[in-house]
């Protein structure tokens, strides 16, 4: 396969100039099935990229333990208890994109969730799957469903996980063969040098040329989800385009930070978004 390195340019050719008639509703409903007791910090930050990429209407459906936290730290986005099965179904039916696994536990109760899930997605909508739901697919050879639009966000000990390759097998050809195998639309396999696949480009797969060790903190991977779910709900011409520009904006943020940060933590990433988002309209239409 060849590589072609993701450019800055994807982001001008995705991000649009907001319509005046429009609404929140334009913006994409976003679902986000993800943290746990231990790691609720992990759907925040995700919410939170979700919210600041601009999706029109955010649901973190979390433990409930998460609840208060997330309305303090993001009161755009609105909450239920993933426990609830009713409203649960209802949030599933009404969303655009899901993202599903960024801070669950390995769980009896996370593996129901994912079954039910999977069961219940439809063919119109896009899953998102990272975390602990990549892992959980791995060990419980579950299958990915086949309806929907899904989207893979592992590192690579998760994508060892999924595909049995190793972390020293995993070359461009081997991932391709594999995500194709799980019948799966598209890969974002995170390293120093994140690579895209997509499974209509059989010769072609995309790599990052920015980002660096600045950006090797927890949280990270969850606020990339995050924003990837945030992009696909608002645009929607060329799915592999979005992730590509999602992907870059993360790190080309990151990036701008680390001229005067030693790390660049997650939540200043999305504290970025909107203002970086901004300036990449502006350099191409104004
Ligand atoms: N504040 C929070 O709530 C946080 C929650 N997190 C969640 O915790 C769950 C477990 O995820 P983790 O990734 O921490 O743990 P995992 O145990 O699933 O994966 C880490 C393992 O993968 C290996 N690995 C190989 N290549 C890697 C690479 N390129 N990047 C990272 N690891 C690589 C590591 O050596 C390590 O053994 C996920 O659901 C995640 O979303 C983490 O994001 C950390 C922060
Ligand atoms: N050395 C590095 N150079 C560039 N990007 C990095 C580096 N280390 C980590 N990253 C990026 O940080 C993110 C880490 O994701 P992940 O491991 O899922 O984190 P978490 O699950 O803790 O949120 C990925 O987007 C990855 O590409
Ligand atoms: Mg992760």
């Amino acid at each position: 396969m060849d590589k072609k390195v993701i450019e800055k340019k994807s982001l001008s050719k995705v991000i649009q100039r907001r319509l005046k008639e429009s609404n929140k509703t334009n913006y994409g409903r976003i679902l986000l099935i993800c943290g746990s007791r231990s790691f609720g910090g992990a759907a925040i930050m995700a919410t939170k990229a979700a919210v600041y990429s601009g999706a029109g209407l955010v649901t973190l459906a979390s433990d409930s333990a998460n609840r208060t936290a997330l309305l303090s730290t993001v009161p755009e986005a609105m909450f239920i208890d993933y426990s609830n099965k009713e409203k649960l179904l209802s949030a599933i039916e009404k969303s655009n994109v899901i993202l599903i696994g960024s801070g669950l536990e390995d769980s009896d109760f996370s593996l129901a969730l994912l079954k039910n899930v999977f069961n219940n997605i439809q063919q119109k909508q896009i899953l998102i799957i990272d975390g602990t739901a990549l892992s959980m697919i791995g060990k419980y050879h579950l299958s990915i469903p086949k309806n929907p639009t899904t989207v893979l966000t592992p590192h690579q000990g998760e994508w060892q996980r999924i595909s049995g390759l190793s972390i020293s097998e995993q070359n461009p050809a081997q991932n391709y063969k594999k995500m194709s195998a799980l019948q799966n639309d598209f890969l974002v396999l995170k390293s120093s040098a994140t690579e895209i696949y997509s499974i209509t480009n059989t010769k072609e797969y995309g790599q990052l040329n920015i980002g660096g060790p600045y950006q090797a903190t927890g949280g990270m991977g969850d606020t990339l989800a995050g924003l990837i779910s945030g992009f696909m709900g608002q645009f929607h011409d060329n799915n592999l385009l979005t992730i590509q520009a999602a992907v870059y904006l993360h790190s080309y943020i990151a990036n701008l930070l680390s001229q005067n940060n030693y790390v660049t933590l997650p939540t200043k990433i999305a504290d970025q978004i909107p203002l970086i988002m901004k300036t990449f309209i502006q350099n191409e239409f104004d």
